[in-house]
């Protein structure tokens, strides 16, 4: 199609195209919980011998809590672990579900992944930009394209309001449904769609969902118990108890069905309430006569013998199956709709307009820098040149390990900055809006100007003339450098730490940890007795020591220091601490709090694309 062909002034216009018809035939699905990396539990089975067709039209997976409607739901999505998929297969119009084909689907969950402080609008727009193909459509087709929907879903009054202000429930829903149709997928997959909304709203996103389905598309979804309003929109019901199907037929079949059974539903009840009374066991058949227990467990046995089942058995069986194996080996990196540097200028403009829009962060960074620095500099006013206040613990030694201190500590805030965004990023990674090093480098760069650069250099430039450090401006530069280059080393280990957990508990404990050894046994605090020698190696991965040794050198050598009519020259002191004060000595410190920093970062990004996706 070439450029432009694709204005779309109604959303009627793309949501002809007919849905796909699902396959899915003896799914076996186990998991096996682990802790710390270590398997705690045996394999426990969560999808027995699951097999079902869903066409085009409302599909609804129901059941009680834990019966694996959500397990159901995410395997045909393409969402769940495919290690766990151990028989059976999904076919989507008779293709195996691969990355492409998942990223045409649409997926949606009710977790916190809108970015707040974007309005509606714009929310739609940053999905447009990066899923829509520049080449085949133009910015005007892309904004057409997020009206029609803003239209269409009902989101025209508060298209312009910021996510977090006063967008309701259903609205917060409908966009993330918008964000989803913005590809005009013609399949959609939701999980609990209507959990936690009250029954209006539950009604408004299911009738939405109705709409979407009658102009063809296939929706799938998962849902607990539905009041009846809701229960008559289904085309298609699954019903699901302990990861077996009881029924999956047309959903107004299913009352004949059960009654064929033996079961009688009371006048006035409703429907689905009354198949989740059978599936709990307290519903009665009047055929049975054994336990509860015994019944619940042969309603799959029974669904499995009936000729409902049969028929889907054999409709099945005459398709073109593929195995286990050659589903699993289509599945090909995802592709990205748009480039690296097209991605980068979306997701960057993004970020920025985030921390203009939630400036706090950077202004208390920023003032809680110049409260460090006013204080290290009336703590430490104009140090003197004369011995040996000049040298001993109370001036340079103490004040200049305050500053190494704040420099470090001062950035803690930086570990939450993957955590915060994990859910988001999880969700616009693997639904193809951008690629790991997208994210991770725009949320490097727009992180480290404003809340650490800025505010180190102001820090730098206050402290160092308060406290009258040597006067040369190229020691200036220097001592402002050294300062940033701790103060980044300390960041990329909170990026790291940010990245491999997911609670902001556990980073906060992860980081304090290697700060305080690295303090303690960096050379300066503790001489380290026989007993401890063994941890004498930490000095070399030290930010404090290499930050300390590179201060020194800068403020010590070349400078004279008087004593009762003596003179000294700094470098006595630095050799007397067996710091080398050569050039390369100084530079040296600086390569290894870059080398720190490399490191941490290069790991932080591999940690990012280790999370796991998988649902
Ligand atoms: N990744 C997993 N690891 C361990 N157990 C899992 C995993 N996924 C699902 N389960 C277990 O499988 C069972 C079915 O879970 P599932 O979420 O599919 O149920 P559900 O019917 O959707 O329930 P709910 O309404 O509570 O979401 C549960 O016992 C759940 O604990």
């Amino acid at each position: 199609m070439a450029k432009g062909e694709q204005i779309v002034c109604s959303a009627e216009e793309y949501f002809q195209e007919r849905g796909p018809t699902v396959k899915f035939s003896h799914l076996h699905y186990f998991v096996q919980e682990t802790r710390f990396c270590r398997k705690i539990d045996p394999e426990k089975c969560i999808l027995k011998d699951v097999s079902g067709i869903m066409r085009p039209g409302m599909n609804a997976i129901m059941g009680a809590t834990g019966s694996g409607k959500t397990s159901l739901l995410d395997v045909l999505a393409g969402r769940k672990d495919p290690a766990g998929l151990r028989i059976g297969s999904v076919l989507v119009d008779g293709r195996a579900v691969t990355s492409e084909l998942r990223l045409s689907s649409a997926y949606v969950v009710q977790d916190d992944i809108l970015m707040g402080t974007l309005t509606v609008k714009e929310n739609l727009l940053f999905s447009a930009n990066l899923r829509l193909n520049p080449k085949l459509y133009t910015t005007t087709d892309k904004h057409s394209r997020v009206a029609a929907i803003i239209q269409d879903l009902g989101l025209a009054d508060c298209a312009n309001t910021k996510v977090t202000i006063s967008i309701n429930e259903e609205k917060k829903l409908s966009l993330l449904i918008g964000m989803e149709l913005i590809t005009s997928p013609s399949l959609l997959f939701l999980d609990e769609p209507t959990t936690g909304l009250d029954s209006n709203t539950a009604n408004c996103i299911i009738n939405l969902l109705h709409k979407l389905s009658r102009r063809g598309k296939t929706v799938i979804f998962s849902i607990h118990q539905p009041r009846y309003s809701i229960f008559k929109q289904f085309d298609h019901l699954t019903l699901m108890h302990k990861g077996e199907v009881v029924y999956a037929g047309a959903a107004d079949y299913a009352l004949d069905y059960f009654t064929n059974l033996g079961y009688q539903i009371d006048a006035f009840n409703n429907p689905a309430d009354f198949f989740m009374d059978i599936t709990n066991g307290e519903a009665k058949s009047t055929l049975e006569s054994s336990t509860d227990a015994e019944c619940q467990n042969e309603l799959a046995t029974k669904y499995q013998e009936s000729e409902l089942c049969q028929k889907v058995l054999e409709e099945l069986n005459h398709m073109n199956q593929r195995t286990d194996g050659e589903v699993k080996s289509h599945d090909e990196a995802a592709k990205y709709a748009t480039s690296f540097l097209y991605q980068m200028r979306v997701v960057c403009n993004r970020t920025m307009l985030n921390i203009l829009r939630n400036p706090q962060t950077s202004y208390a960074q920023l003032a809680l820098n110049i409260f460090f620095a006013i204080l290290v500099g009336l703590i430490y006013y104009q140090i003197p040149m004369t011995l040996p206040e000049a040298l001993q613990n109370r001036y340079c030694i103490g004040a200049f390990f305050f500053l190494i201190i704040n420099m470090v500590f001062g950035n803690l805030s930086a570990v939450e900055l993957f955590i915060k965004e994990r859910a988001i990023f999880i969700h616009e990674n693997s639904s193809g809006y951008y690629r790991t090093s997208v994210y991770f480098l725009s949320k490097i760069f727009a992180d480290l100007l404003p809340n650490r650069i800025i505010p180190i250099i102001v820090f730098s430039a206050i402290a160092y003339y308060m406290m009258g450090l040597k006067p040369a401006f190229e020691a200036f530069v220097c001592f402002a450098l050294t300062m940033c280059l701790v103060s980044l080393a300390g960041v990329s280990l909170a990026f790291l730490v940010s990245a491999s957990v997911s609670s902001f508990a556990m980073a906060n404990i992860l980081i304090a940890l290697p700060f305080v050894f690295m303090m303690v046994f960096g050379g300066y605090l503790v001489n380290l007795n026989a007993m401890l020698s063994w941890l004498s190696w930490l000095k070399w991965i030290s930010i404090f020591r290499y930050g300390l040794d590179a201060t020194f050198i800068n403020e010590l050598k070349g400078q004279l220091f008087y004593n009762n009519g003596t003179i000294l020259p700094g470098e006595i002191f630095l050799k007397a601490q067996g710091i080398d004060y050569s050039m390369w000595g100084f530079w040296q410190n600086q390569v290894a709090l870059l080398g720190i920093i490399t490191v941490c970062m290069f790991l932080a990004y591999v940690q990012l694309r280790r999370i796991n996706r998988w649902k």
